[in-house]
């Protein structure tokens, strides 16, 4: 089903020729010619939802700015682009800040309003994101929750849901950051077990004594919790989940207690006390060859046994590139919304380079680059110029800000005064352009000769020979893109012996 455009103008020519263009584009429009029907459109429960508001501000009955007040105070978000004539472009500032998107003055040409639209709807589909986002937070995790489309991930993915169907011991094995807590979260919560309590401990860096106290209950060491009795971990997850992440850490006394609670099904807190039994699921997390560490002595070999029963491997970022894109849009969405900005994603160029990095700290690094990107952002998507620390490491990928200007005689005709990045990798030119749709062929041809030009360092034979062309249809294709300043570097850096005069007057030199 297309995504439905409610349009509203009094104007009835003004609101056939926007249907006209909205079903053009292959939209469903929908049209009404005042304030008070669109807020009743809007809030009838019977209706299709509606996808876009396109909004005259100026009508009649209820203006423009009463629909988006209404509309505020009932809480419908509906994405709003409103319209305006030319002379009262003032009103557009109030719009803006009641909620609306973007705003287009009549008489509007279809191209603006096809952008306009598509920028919208999808500004919609993120914020919507981001709501679905916020009311997960404050619920148990499922693994429809795990961004990733990934063969990797999904068959990680798909043997959680088969291990969430039983109690039996998981083991979630992968780098730091790589998502074995998500995965865990998403056991529990697609377990019978999802209303009770899921209790995480990490056993890296826990001391013998704090080891044995925190998980099986007792007294505190001063340290750890001010001498305090604690019922232990395992008690605190009666009916629910336990998750020891990095249990490979776990000392050897406490690893001995542990085997012991699994074989028993119940914990001895000591002092006592009486043993109390367990009813506890245990999911446990290990960045390190746990194989390893028992070969080397550091863990025992019965836990192990009775811990590997349902390996999970989750698989480092870099080798499902796949999940790249979904991750950085679902960051982008959930920060952007955080951080009170309207990002609509990620440039086709930004996001090659985030696939084209290794990502050694995986997702979380992936979260953490996606937040500072989104920060750092000025406009209204993100691109190269706001992952500098990744562009650095990946080959192609240079950010830079463009050199002092050249002698007015050198000066290429069409370069702009901007962070330029270059893309020098013909293994990520992006072949899509910010909006997502295919570049043209013109700009695909100046990168592949902007490429060239920097690996020949401007050698203008080798550049022709490589691509297949005579250095004179170069030099014509050079002029048409705007690299006039290369060819006349080129003559400085080596006068060839001869001139054409022909070429001296093409480049102004
Ligand atoms: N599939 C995913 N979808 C969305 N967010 C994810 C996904 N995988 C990981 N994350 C996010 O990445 C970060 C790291 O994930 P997580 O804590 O699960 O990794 P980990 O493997 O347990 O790391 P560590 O071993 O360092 O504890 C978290 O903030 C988590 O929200």
């Amino acid at each position: 089903m297309p995504p439905r455009i409610l349009i509203v103008d009094d104007d009835p020519i003004q609101r056939s020729r926007l249907v006209d263009l909205v079903q053009r584009f292959g939209y469903c429009a929908e049209a009404l010619e005042g304030g008070e029907a669109a807020v009743q459109r809007l809030f009838d429960a019977n209706g299709d939802a509606v996808d876009l508001l396109i909004l005259d501000l100026v009508m009649p009955d209820l203006d423009g700015m009463g629909v988006l007040g209404r509309m505020r105070a009932r809480g419908l978000a509906a994405p709003t682009i409103v319209q305006t004539a030319r002379g009262s472009i003032e009103a557009v500032g109030s719009a803006m800040r009641a909620g609306a998107l973007d705003f287009l003055v009549k008489p509007v040409g279809p191209e603006r309003l096809q952008i306009a639209i598509k920028n919208a709807l999808q500004t919609g589909a993120l914020e919507s994101e981001v709501r679905r986002l916020d009311v997960q937070a404050s619920r148990v995790l499922s693994f429809k929750d795990l961004a990733g489309a990934s063969e990797a991930m999904e068959r990680a993915v798909r043997l959680g849901a088969r291990a969430a169907k039983s109690d039996i011991p998981v083991l979630l094995e992968g780098e730091a950051g790589a998502g074995k807590e998500m995965i865990a979260r998403a056991i529990h919560g697609s377990s019978d077990r999802r209303g009770r309590a899921f209790v995480k401990v990490n056993c890296a860096g826990l001391g013998e004594d704090d080891a044995d106290t925190i998980l099986f209950g007792g007294e505190a060491s001063a340290s750890a919790c001010g001498g305090a009795r604690q019922s232990g971990k395992f008690v605190e997850a009666q009916g629910g989940a336990l998750f020891l992440d990095e249990i490979g850490e776990l000392p050897l006394a406490a690893q001995a207690r542990l085997v012991r609670a699994i074989q028993e099904g119940e914990v001895d807190p000591g002092a006592a006390r009486r043993k109390v039994r367990i009813d506890v699921r245990l999911i446990c997390a290990t960045s390190q060859n746990l194989i390893e560490r028992v070969k080397a002595g550091r863990f025992r070999e019965d836990l192990y046994y009775r811990l590997n029963m349902f390996p999970v491997g989750v698989p480092p970022l870099r080798q499902r590139k796949a999940d790249v894109a979904t991750l950085s849009r679902q960051f982008c969405a959930r920060f952007s919304a955080a951080e009170g900005k309207r990002i609509r994603g990620l440039a086709a160029e930004a996001l090659a380079l985030l696939e084209a990095y290794d990502w050694p700290g995986n997702v979380r690094q992936l979260e953490n680059a996606l937040f500072r990107a989104v920060v750092l952002a000025g406009a209204d998507e993100l691109t190269v110029a706001e992952f500098p620390q990744i562009a650095a490491h990946v080959q192609g990928f240079d950010v830079r800000v463009p050199p002092a200007p050249a002698p007015a005689a050198l000066q290429a005709p069409r370069e702009k005064e901007y962070v330029r990045v270059e893309v020098r990798d013909p293994n990520v030119m992006a072949l899509l352009d910010e909006r997502g749709d295919v570049r043209n062929l013109e700009s695909l041809e100046a990168d592949a000769i902007r490429f060239a030009l920097a690996h020949y360092r401007n050698r203008m034979s080798a550049v022709a020979r490589k691509l297949g062309i005579g250095r004179s249809t170069l030099y014509r294709k050079m002029k048409e893109h705007g690299f006039a300043d290369a060819a006349a570097v080129e003559r400085l850096a080596a006068p060839p012996p001869f001139q054409p005069r022909q070429l001296r007057d093409r480049l102004k030199i």
